[in-house]
Formats: structure tokens, C-alpha cells, sequence
């Protein structure tokens, strides 16, 4: 039995990354997904929380469910610990016991050769389009994003609002407050009921 460790951000989740988990589950019996910068959310590089993470990345995975049959995958957030060199004890104080490391990220691949384990190279997949930094920024910019990320994630990126998150983050539109002119005004606004 081999079970395979493959992390990121998945800020969001996109082909380059589905493409890449549809490779491993062919070399393994089971998948750990980290997912990075777990503590992260609401930020320009890190929009989306690691919750919002999982159900991009399980919802995707729906699609793949010919290609892993019985095949476990275990999605586990990661916090940053901000020391390079305890970092794969965190991860392994964290996650199922682990057999190889799947990356091309360079210090993800030092740290844990250092520390041992075996780690495999993956490849890159059209890394012009399917980068997270690129399409936050066509999220940013209203360009079209929805052809570069699995189905299932359009669908939870537009529940979660996740556009005008990002966009307000950004500065480029006009957060969710209210604008009052007078004090009865501000009045029926605390006696209304809050949408949250
Ligand atoms: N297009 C791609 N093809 C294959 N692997 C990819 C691709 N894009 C990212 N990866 C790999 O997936 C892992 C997780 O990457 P990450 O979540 O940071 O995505 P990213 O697209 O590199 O995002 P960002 O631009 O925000 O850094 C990394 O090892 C990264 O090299
Ligand atoms: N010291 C640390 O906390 C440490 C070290 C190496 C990688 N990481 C994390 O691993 C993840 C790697 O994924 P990316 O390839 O998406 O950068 C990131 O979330 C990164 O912050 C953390």
C-alpha cells in the first residue's frame, strides 16, 4: 500500500492541479492533499479560506471518481509554521503516515529530501494559464477565469461570492456597507434583522 503527500495553496484550485492529482492516483493507493498557508484568507495571494479549499478540491474531485475508484483521498489544512526546518515534523505531526512526496515546488522538495523521504517530481501543465496568481488576477480585472478551474469549483467561487471578495479586497469595488444620511436612517438599520 503506498500513500502519496502532494501540497498546496489552492488559491484557487485549478486544472494545473487537477491534472496533477489525476497523475499521482495512478501511482498510488492513497492521497494526502495538504492544503497550505491554511491560516490564510482575505488577502490578494490568499483569498479564500481553508475551508473554501476543501470544497473546491473535493468537489473537483467528484470528477476524477472513474479514475480512483475505491482509492482514499484525505484533504488536511496546513498552517504555516514559519520555520523551515521543523516544518516537515509539523506536516507529519498533521496528516496520515506517508510513504512520497509528489512536488515541484523547490523547498517543498528540499525540505522533505532532507528529512528522508522520497519525493517525485510532477510536471507542469500549461503553467501560462493554469497559475493561481494568473487567474486571481483575471478575477480581479472581470476577465473571463472560469475556463481555467474544474466545473465544480466555478460553482463554489460564485456561492461564496468569492469574485466580489476579491475584487473588494483589491480595492476595486466598494465594500458591503450601508449609506445612511440621517440618524433615523441608522436607526431602522439597527432594527433591521442582519443578513449573516
Ligand atoms: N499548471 C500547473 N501544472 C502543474 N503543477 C502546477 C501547476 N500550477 C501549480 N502547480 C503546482 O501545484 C502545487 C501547488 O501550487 P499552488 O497552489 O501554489 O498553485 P499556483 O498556481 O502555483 O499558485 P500561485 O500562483 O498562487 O503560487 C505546486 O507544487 C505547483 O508547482
Ligand atoms: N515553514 C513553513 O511553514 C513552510 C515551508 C514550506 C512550505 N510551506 C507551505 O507549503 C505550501 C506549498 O504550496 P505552494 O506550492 O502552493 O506554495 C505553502 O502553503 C507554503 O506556505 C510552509
Amino acid at each position: 500500500m503506498i500513500r502519496g503527500f502532494f501540497i498546496g495553496r489552492f488559491q484557487p484550485y485549478h486544472y494545473g492541479h487537477h491534472e496533477v492529482i489525476r497523475n499521482i492516483i495512478t501511482k498510488v493507493d492513497e492521497l494526502i492533499i495538504g492544503i497550505g498557508s491554511a491560516q490564510e484568507s482575505h488577502e490578494l495571494e490568499n483569498p479564500f479560506t481553508a475551508g473554501e479549499r476543501i470544497l473546491m478540491i473535493s468537489s473537483a474531485l467528484d470528477e476524477l471518481k472513474d479514475e480512483l475508484g475505491d482509492k482514499k483521498v484525505y484533504l488536511i489544512p496546513l498552517e504555516d509554521i514559519y520555520r523551515n526546518s521543523l516544518w516537515v515534523s509539523h506536516v507529519i505531526s498533521m496528516v496520515p503516515p506517508f510513504d512520497v512526496v509528489f512536488s515541484n515546488n523547490p523547498l517543498v522538495v528540499r525540505l522533505f529530501t532532507e528529512a528522508g523521504k522520497k519525493v517525485v517530481n510532477t510536471s507542469m501543465y500549461n503553467r501560462d494559464e493554469y497559475q493561481g496568481t494568473e487567474i486571481r488576477r483575471r478575477m480581479l480585472e472581470n476577465e473571463a477565469w472560469e475556463h481555467l478551474v474544474p466545473k465544480p469549483v466555478v460553482k463554489i467561487i460564485k456561492e461564496i461570492d468569492g469574485i466580489r471578495r476579491i475584487r473588494e479586497i483589491g480595492g476595486k469595488d466598494a465594500g458591503n456597507g450601508v449609506i445612511i444620511s440621517s440618524k433615523s436612517e441608522l436607526k431602522s438599520l439597527m432594527n433591521s434583522k442582519s443578513e449573516l
